[in-house]
């Protein structure tokens, strides 16, 4: 996994610079299971994971909320039966910053 799961985000300011396209190139790179999708104008990251059955995937959705709380920075999340769809993106600066590829790579680690 990597290091990037094992770093701290960084409090969201607005005046927070955005993820340059060199950064984003070599930070994608770290999480190969994400995809980099732009909606309204907003670059955000986006994985969908799969799971047997609807308690399954509400099970990690809590997990994923503590983890949110925690690093006081929040997903976009969608639960369904057997997969839930996380998003992330930074509000206060409209875009990608480093923190969401730490929070990534976290989440990728709740799979356990
Ligand atoms: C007031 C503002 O919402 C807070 O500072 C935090 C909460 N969680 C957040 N989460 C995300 N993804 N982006 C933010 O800008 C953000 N800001």
């Amino acid at each position: 996994m990597s290091d990037l799961a094992t770093m701290k985000c960084e409090a969201c300011q607005a005046d927070a610079p955005k993820v340059s396209d060199a950064e984003l190139a070599e930070l994608i790179r770290m999480i190969p299971d994400w995809a980099v999708e732009v909606r309204d104008g907003i670059m955000q990251l986006e994985r969908v994971y799969k799971f047997k059955n609807f308690k399954l995937a509400m099970e990690f959705t809590n997990k994923l909320a503590d983890l949110a709380e925690a690093e006081f920075h929040h997903p976009g999340i969608l639960t369904e039966w057997g997969k839930v769809t996380v998003t992330w993106w930074s509000h206060s600066i409209k875009g990608l910053h480093r923190n969401d590829f730490i929070m990534a790579a976290k989440t990728d680690q709740l799979l356990g």
